[in-house]
């Protein structure tokens, strides 16, 4: 049994796909938990936030890209006991953007076909939500 007390931690994320059907993973930098692992973009929800507005938001700051909710497909998700938090997160698929997908708060970004995204190590929590983009895109 886990820890009851461990707090659930919404974190909202996105699988960007793009017209080859190529998904976005971003690698996290340095100084941060899982630094150097791949993940998909996205962030904490916060406090009196919706998620999809939060997703909006993590977008923005991380890709300097803009997305409409509209434009925000809810896929599937994680559900994850770290040792500290149990991460809930949901992952959207997103094809339509507007703007330039630029590094902004990641050391590296990469678009990968889905049969290759195994390739890239990422948080433990992530390897369900690879497994269905591999099968479902
Ligand atoms: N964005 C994202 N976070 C993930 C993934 N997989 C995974 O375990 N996480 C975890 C890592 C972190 O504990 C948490 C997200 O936190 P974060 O540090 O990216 O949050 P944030 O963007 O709001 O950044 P910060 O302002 O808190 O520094 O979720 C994933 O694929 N994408
Ligand atoms: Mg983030």
């Amino acid at each position: 049994m886990t820890d009851p007390a461990l707090p659930t931690v919404l974190v909202v994320a996105c699988a960007l796909v793009d017209i080859d059907g190529r998904v976005l993973i971003a690698q996290r930098p340095q100084g941060k938990a899982l630094a150097g692992l791949w993940e998909f973009p996205g962030g904490k929800v916060e406090p009196g936030e919706r998620p999809e507005a939060a997703l909006i938001r993590e977008l923005d700051e991380e890709l300097g890209i803009q997305v409409t909710e509209a434009c925000l497909a809810p896929f599937v998700f994680a559900s994850h006991a770290y040792d500290s938090f149990h991460l809930l997160m949901p992952l959207y698929l997103c094809r339509r953007w507007s703007g330039v997908v630029t590094q902004r708060e990641h050391a590296a970004l990469a678009w990968v076909k889905p049969s290759k995204l195994a390739d890239y190590p990422m948080p433990p929590a992530d390897a369900p939500l690879v497994a269905w983009l591999r099968d479902l895109l």
